[in-house]
């Protein structure tokens, strides 16, 4: 043995012997001659934790070193209490319930650490009991809690954790409703907000409060939303499950431990019951599910969906209604940055590759998804991301493959019974499996993911037609239109037989989230984009040589080879010609990309099959757009009559 301590020899009677060395009396060391500080296995594993801190996301370090005015623990933790307590208020019962700090199942901790938040009127049994909240856990805390409780929740190859969403596998559009009352019947758009009142909102918001309140523990997360500290949000997350705290944990911006102790009382709560349904005998309701957001007390309830793509967009939703009042545009895009700082955004509804094209290795990401633009410039609502990974490969999409790691939480995928290696490819429980993941988990985040004015607004569409072409320049009243318009076209999925790919008209790229008039925010982006002289795309991420089941979705290569021409400003000097019907600008050129899919009438056998595609989806636009002819958009409404002659043309 090169540094032995000890030599084994080999005896006659054939077993080793080890004599240590240096021990001189030739006998082993006597263990107990290294103090353990412990009398009991108990106390040994109380030095196992140290003291409780909270996760944080990297800030500046100035905010970060900030010291914070100490009132004592005690006191600071009774406080917070009583700021959830009030949360969970039962409205009828008038006061909150008694809460607990920690895991119930570690109950002797738990008991130290009681408060008596409120005196208790009410002489029910859930007057008595307590509920253990467990207050903005660290991911490795979170891990813990899902695998020792929640049924599905599994560590995969690569860390993440594995969970399921129950039944619902993606949002639940019809079931949202949003409450009209004086102020927002005057201020929002009829067409996607389905409509409640406030005392449907309250009998919902009282059984989703009454749900959680009866459970032994339950989860809360504080966080923030916006990285601009001038609009900026604080919210809390009330939740029944870890996956949903870990989720949300991942999603929104992580505050530092002196944020958290200063965190007072939030701007905006979700109470999320998660698998506990809504009564169908309540009014209003259609199916057992319901997401319902009540801007006037700034709270979001939800019921019958464990779905957690829910928090993140019923959030985005109220952001949609808070920030146009200031000023600033809240986006569905997402947003990365050159080594210049051009920034450029990305539009496109689910799946159109916002969170693909966005994170790019030779390119800052400053986010996948929800941004602002406010007259600073950009800034992430978020602090994660929250990505596709059906199909996932680690060649084309290496970051976000890297990003699946430990903290991760990946929904709905498929992995091997053993070695708990995720099978990408697999759509046994849906083709939206997603992974979500803390945005510093990309190697070239941008953070603070804030960045100036875009130099580049590219629009995604996946037209599973096949007739758009990969990539076009805007003209501003082309960009509106498009914009306002929000077409994609997807494919129904594994279903045989879907031979008709499926147009989807969703205004501003995110009709379900929208809050105000789709005409508010073509206005603001319209002046925006001019003021800073802003170009505007059109990029193609579907289908090329045919529509669906005849052709084939355009290389994610070719299609990243067309964004780099964008960046690069090589694209603004290309040349170009006009397309017939939709009158869009395409190049002759894009290096690394073969001229002869520029423009798509090349690449169909079938020209007159093309020529029909192109008139049908040409027709779907006009049909799309009649409801906004009359709208007045710009001053005088000058820009309006532009924005209806940019489109299809026939
Ligand atoms: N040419 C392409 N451009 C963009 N994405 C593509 C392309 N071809 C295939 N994809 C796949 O389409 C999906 C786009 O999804 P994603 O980026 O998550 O969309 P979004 O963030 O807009 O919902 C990804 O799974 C990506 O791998
Ligand atoms: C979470 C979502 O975002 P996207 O598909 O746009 O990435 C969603 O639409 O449910
Ligand atoms: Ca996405
Ligand atoms: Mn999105």
């Amino acid at each position: 043995m090169a540094d032995g301590d000890f030599t084994v020899s080999k005896p006659s009677n054939g077993l080793a012997k080890i004599r240590t060395e240096g021990s001189g009396h030739g006998i082993c060391h006597d263990d107990s001659a290294l103090p353990v500080k412990a009398q009991t296995i108990d106390e040994l594993h109380s030095l196992q934790k140290k003291r409780w801190s909270s996760p944080t996301t990297p800030m500046d370090q100035q905010t970060q070193q900030q010291a914070f005015i100490a009132a004592s623990e005690e006191e600071r933790h009774k406080q917070r209490l009583q700021s959830i307590s009030a949360s969970l208020a039962s409205l009828t019962r008038e006061t909150g319930p008694k809460l607990v700090r920690g895991d119930p199942a570690r109950n002797a901790e738990g008991a130290n650490r009681v408060h008596h938040v409120t005196p208790t009127v009410s002489v029910t049994d859930s007057a008595l009991k307590f509920t253990h909240i467990l207050y903005n856990l660290s991911p490795a805390e979170l891990y813990e809690q899902a695998i020792k409780y929640e049924k599905g929740s599994f560590i995969t190859s690569a860390g993440a954790l594995a969970t399921l969403s129950g039944a619902k596998t993606g949002r639940s559009p019809r079931d949202k409703r949003v409450v009209i009352d004086e102020t927002t019947s005057e201020e929002l758009w009829g067409s996607p907000n389905i409509e409640m009142d406030e005392h449907t909102f309250m009998v919902n918001r009282e059984r989703a409060v009454d749900y959680l309140n009866s459970l032994e523990k339950v989860f809360v997360n504080d966080q923030f939303l916006n990285w601009d500290p001038e609009y900026q949000i604080k919210v809390r997350i009330v939740s029944a499950r870890a996956y949903h705290s870990l989720f949300m944990h991942n999603m929104c911006i992580r505050p530092t431990p002196e944020e958290i102790e200063n965190f007072g009382v939030p701007d905006f709560t979700i109470y999320n019951a998660g698998q506990f349904p809504c009564n169908r005998y309540t009014h209003y309701m259609t199916s057992s599910t319901s997401i319902d957001l009540n801007l006037a007390r700034r709270e979001m309830v939800i019921l019958g969906t464990q779905y957690a793509g829910e928090m993140k967009k019923g959030l985005f939703s109220v952001m949609h209604y808070l920030m146009p009042k200031k000023q600033i545009l809240s986006l569905h895009s997402g947003c990365n940055m050159g080594k210049d700082g051009d920034v450029a955004l990305f539009f496109g509804l689910s799946g159109t590759g916002k969170t693909t094209l966005s994170t790019d290795q030779n390119r800052l990401l400053i986010g996948d998804d929800e941004h602002c633009w406010s007259e600073n410039g950009i800034s992430n609502i978020e602090g994660g991301c929250y990505a596709k990974c059906i199909e996932l490969s680690k060649e084309k999409e290496p970051d976000i493959w890297n990003a699946i790691k430990f903290g991760t939480v990946l929904e709905n995928v498929v992995f091997d019974e053993h070695t708990r290696e995720v099978d990408y490819e697999d759509k046994s429980v849906t083709e939206n499996t997603r992974a979500s993941y803390p945005i510093e988990y990309i190697p070239n985040a941008k953070i603070p993911c804030i960045g100036p004015h875009p130099r580049n607004v590219i629009l995604l569409a996946c037209d599973a037609f096949g007739v758009l072409p990969p990539v076009s320049r805007l003209t501003l009243a082309q960009t509106m239109y498009h914009f306002i318009s929000g077409y994609t076209a997807l494919v129904a999925g594994t279903e045989d037989g879907i031979k008709e790919p499926q147009a989807t008209f969703s205004a501003c790229f995110g009709a379900a989230f929208i809050m105000l008039h789709p005409t508010k925010y073509a206005a603001m982006l319209a002046e925006k984009m001019e003021k800073h002289n802003a170009a505007g795309w059109l990029v193609n991420t579907g289908w090329s040589g045919g529509r669906y089941g005849v052709g084939n979705r355009l290389k994610l290569g070719y299609t990243r080879k067309i964004i780099d021409a964008i960046h690069s400003g090589s694209l603004l000097n290309a040349e170009y010609k006009k397309t017939e019907v939709f009158g869009l600008q395409i190049p002759t050129q894009v290096e690394g990309v073969p001229s002869e899919i520029l423009d798509p009438v090349n690449t169909w056998a079938d020209k007159e099959a093309y020529k029909e595609t192109l008139l049908k989806l040409a027709g779907l636009f006009r049909q799309n757009f009649e409801v906004f002819a009359d709208y007045k958009i710009g001053q005088e409404g000058k820009l309006a009559d532009e924005i209806f002659a940019a489109g299809p043309n026939f």
